[in-house]
């Protein structure tokens, strides 16, 4: 579950991202975050991850207090992030099966657990066929398919997506919400940023809308209309 209370965020230079956020995200949930450039949405992201820190609030992730939390413990808290980017970002050298290999060894997860657990996540997200291909020789919607696979493999409470659509087309940007949702049937929450009103609007989720560092809108289904600037 992820809480923002009241929450501030003031940068160095004085600019103020957020001002007095509250947002709750129960396990299980599939939430859409929108706003327009510049309103605060890789604020909250960034927030969540614990890159950056809340001048003002109270902040709570999957059970850690960003608050108060340690050095030490950031890193198992980020374990129960999976994040999935906009550009990808896959190791290029590195076969789809070995990025998945790779994250799963920096946990320390045993050859056997490995092997399972890869072999499932990418026959989830269609790829098994491709597992010995490195990421130059896909298209961007598979790659972006084996980032969504990534950041599952080590069967995080919650996937957090920053405009993963924001490369691909709009046939394969349906099919990367697709699985999104399938992944969040499955009992992952997801928590996706997006720009792209038609695609939020092919899906019944709950919206919430950001505009100037405050949410505007929170609803299911129905808020992303088209008097709305995004
Ligand atoms: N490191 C930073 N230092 C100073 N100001 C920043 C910093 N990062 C973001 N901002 C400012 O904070 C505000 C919110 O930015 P944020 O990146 O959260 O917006 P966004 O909604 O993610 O935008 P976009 O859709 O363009 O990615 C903006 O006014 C931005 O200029």
């Amino acid at each position: 579950m992820i809480r923002l209370i009241d929450i501030e965020k003031s940068y160095d230079n004085g600019t103020k991202a957020l001002k007095g956020v509250n947002m709750r995200i129960d396990d299980g949930e599939f939430v859409f975050l929108v706003g327009p450039s510049g309103s605060g949405k890789s604020t909250i992201l960034k927030l969540i991850t614990a890159e950056i820190a809340p001048s003002g609030g109270r902040l709570m992730v999957n059970g850690y207090n960003l608050n108060n939390i340690t050095p030490r413990q950031v890193p198992y808290m980020r374990r129960t992030l999976g994040v999935v980017f906009q550009d990808f970002r896959l190791i290029e050298k590195k076969t789809v099966e070995d990025n998945l290999i790779f994250a799963m060894q920096a946990v320390g997860a045993s050859s056997k657990e490995i092997k399972k657990r890869v072999a499932y996540v990418l026959d989830l997200v269609g790829l098994l066929e491709k597992s010995h291909q490195r990421p130059d020789q896909l298209s961007g919607g598979e790659q972006q398919r084996v980032a969504i696979a990534r950041a599952l493999v080590n069967n995080p409470q919650m996937i957090i997506a920053d405009e993963p659509t924001g490369n691909l087309d709009p046939m394969r940007s349906l099919e990367i919400m697709m699985l999104l949702e399938r992944i969040n049937e499955l009992g992952t929450t997801v928590l996706v940023v997006t720009h792209e009103r038609e695609l939020v609007n092919r899906f019944s989720k709950r919206v919430v809308a950001i505009e100037n560092g405050r949410i505007i809108s929170d609803e299911t289904g129905g808020y992303y209309n088209n008097e709305t600037t995004i």
